[in-house]
């Protein structure tokens, strides 16, 4: 087959070099999930289980068996309500280290979109192997990766254009770059036809060959693919029906009475006993292998007919290789940039859509409060021209986010998991990404309505708009961010739009009241209203710093807010600066950033979910709000 010539040249190669041991045992494990507003599921039942590195472990089971919960909770990835130990090379799992030495190859294909194979094989390279690496030396081990899983023919293939097998090698090669030592794979083979299986599970079995711990769950593999593993660990309901060499499974199910038919695939004997078409023998099994514990099955030392036992000085080796970031956080942070600029470069027809909508709204506000600028009989309705831009500002740049961030989460999870960068380097180059379009966009509306509405042209004042205006957008963002970092979309967008409404009503409330007349409460709310501050920076960057009373049209008799103190008086604003209008928006800005940056933090954390915590409140939020964890 042509795929083991392949493997073969690529033998030598840096990402197949040998990788010291790294065994995991686990034993006693068992996983529950928050179920009902006090009960929980348990899933994984007391397990226990030894996957060795060099072995290409395979977990089977019927669907729901809890394969993917046993990947998740041996990867880290879900911690949750976890009991039970699990040893990292026969020491207790440190999930710090742990996490720098496993990748975790998901079910779901997550890949950046907008990108070709070469671009995010090279970004992947860039963040993984750091600069101390030669350009050259990083595109021949691209070159080798790709030609490995065959996707060289793909190399300039947009993401989204991949077929599902191209996805997954690729997903694989990702994570093959800076030669990791454990790697677990949720049913990789998922999608795949017969041979695209057979060549996946052949390129896992080399890879442990070089040393890896692989680990992957499988559903119903032919008798061919079940063959090429190593060693093969069933679960059923929550438990461990057998755990050792694939060849004795036969032997082993015949000694527990059960003859799986000749010319049978041991593998759909072994589902449909677990899945009770036999009766019901779960017990009987899992028992047997002492629930995992039971090493007899394991592929054993042909000398000393016992499971092989690793010498402690073999372990010390893992501890001095490092497995640190290899890039800075200001590398990570540019390349990060650099990859979200090429996405939005391939976006352009998003980025032109946004441009014509500021544009149209510009001229739709512009046109609504017409030269209303200067004239002292119009004043309140200039004054509306403010909220309305407000408003614009605080929408625009909300939604877009809430619909696209609660995926691009997923990713993040994804890339972050598995070490590609820090989240400092990430928030950084995503705040910063954004910066230009949002300069950009905010300039054609403001430019637009500022002439059409007659606003003084002067240039303290329109910077002092122009600011204003900006700051609003970036809170806008920031707090969608926190929103859609916790929230799924459907959520999202429903909860930011009910929050903006109250703030919205809170930034003009005053109009015809005395200070003194607000209630407490209120004026509380008020001072909360990041809009507010807006609405007041924008009045008084128009109206404030001494201007002159308005002009007064001839057809009107008397304008009694020409004088901007008359309109200051009106709507509650006589105690405003701008100063400290732009000094409070800027506050709650940062403050709107933190919250972004620590509910991120938050989704990414591998810790129980601090919701589960809160004990009934929060697992009633948690059942009933769709959290996603
Ligand atoms: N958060 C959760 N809340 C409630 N039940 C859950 C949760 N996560 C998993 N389960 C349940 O736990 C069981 C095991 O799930 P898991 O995804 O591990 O199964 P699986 O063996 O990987 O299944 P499949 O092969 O179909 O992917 C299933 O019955 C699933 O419904």
């Amino acid at each position: 087959m042509d795929n083991f010539d392949d493997i073969e040249s690529a033998k030598s190669h840096h990402h197949l070099m040998k990788r010291p041991p790294v065994d995991i045992e686990f034993s006693d494990l068992t996983y529950s999930v928050p179920h009902g507003p006090n009960g929980s599921k348990i899933i994984l039942r007391s397990v226990s289980g030894l996957f060795r590195s060099g072995e290409l472990t395979a977990i089977l089971g019927p669907s729901g068996a809890g394969k993917s919960t046993l990947i998740n909770v041996l990867a880290g990835y879900r911690c949750g309500d976890a009991r039970g130990s699990i040893m990292v090379n026969s020491k207790p799992r440190d999930m710090k280290s742990f996490r720098k030495m496993c990748r975790y190859i998901m079910q779901e294909d997550l890949l950046q979109p907008s990108l070709t194979v070469m671009e995010s094989m090279k970004i992947s390279t860039d963040l993984k192997l750091g600069h101390t690496i030669t350009d050259d030396i990083k595109l021949e081990t691209i070159e080798s990766i790709l030609e490995m899983l065959r996707l060289t023919k793909a190399k300039n293939t947009l993401m989204e254009n991949l077929s599902g097998g191209e996805r997954k090698r690729l997903s694989i090669a990702l994570e093959l770059v800076n030669n990791p030592p454990v790697i677990f794979l949720d049913e990789p083979t998922t999608g795949l036809d017969d041979l695209s299986s057979t060549q996946c599970v052949s390129l896992l079995k080399e890879l442990a060959h070089g040393g890896r711990t692989i680990i992957c769950s499988i559903h119903t593999p032919s008798a061919r693919i079940f063959a090429m593993f190593s060693h093969i660990y069933i679960v059923a309901e929550g438990q461990c029906m057998f755990s050792g060499v694939g060849q004795d499974m036969v032997p082993y199910l015949s000694s527990i009475g059960l003859n799986c038919p000749k010319h049978f695939n041991p593998a759909d004997f072994m589902i449909e006993v677990c899945s009770r078409e036999y009766g019901d023998f779960s017990e009987k099994m899992s028992s047997s292998v002492d629930n995992g514990k039971c090493l007899r099955w394991h592929k054993d030392n042909s000398e000393t007919r016992k499971p092989i036992v690793r010498r402690a000085s073999q372990y010390d080796t893992v501890s001095k290789h490092h497995y640190d970031f290899s890039s800075s956080g200001w590398s990570q942070f540019k390349v990060l940039l650099r990859r979200m600029a090429i996405q939005h470069k391939r976006n352009i027809a998003y980025l032109l859509f946004k441009f014509f909508m500021y544009t149209f709204i510009g001229f739709v506000v512009g046109g609504m409060f017409f030269q209303f600028g200067n004239d002292g009989s119009r004043t309140l309705y200039n004054y509306g021209f403010m909220f309305i831009t407000i408003i614009v500002f605080m929408y625009t740049p909300l939604m877009p986010v809430l619909l696209k961030f609660p995926h691009e989460v997923q990713l993040l999870k994804r890339e972050y998991f598995n070490r590609w960068y820090g989240l400092n380097a990430y928030f950084c180059a995503l705040t910063c990404s954004q910066l230009p379009a949002q300069l950009i966009l905010s300039s054609v509306y403001i430019v637009i309505t500022y002439f059409l509405t007659n606003q003084p042209l002067e240039w303290d004042r329109m910077l002092k708009f122009y600011v204003i205006c900006v700051m609003v957008s970036l809170s806008s963002e920031s707090l969608a961010y926190a929103l859609s970092s916790q929230l799924n979309v459907t959520n999202s967008v429903f909860l930011g739009p009910c929050l903006a409404c109250p703030m919205m009503l809170l930034s003009s409330f005053g109009l015809g009241y005395k200070e003194e007349e607000i209630p407490a409460l209120i004026r509380l709310g008020m001072s909360l209203s990041y809009l507010r501050y807006g609405v007041e920076g924008l009045v008084m960057s128009v109206y404030g710093n001494g201007r002159a009373r308005l002009d007064c049209p001839k057809s009107e008799d008397y304008c009694d807010l020409r004088d901007p103190s008359a309109l200051f008086d009106t709507v509650g604003m006589s105690e405003v600066s701008y100063g400290k209008s732009l000094t409070l928006l800027c506050l709650m800005f940062i403050a709107f950033k933190v919250t972004s940056y620590a509910m991120l933090r938050w989704r990414l954390s591998t810790n129980p979910s601090l919701l589960l915590k809160l004990g009934f409140v929060g697992r009633f939020i948690k059942a009933h709000f769709n959290i996603p964890r």
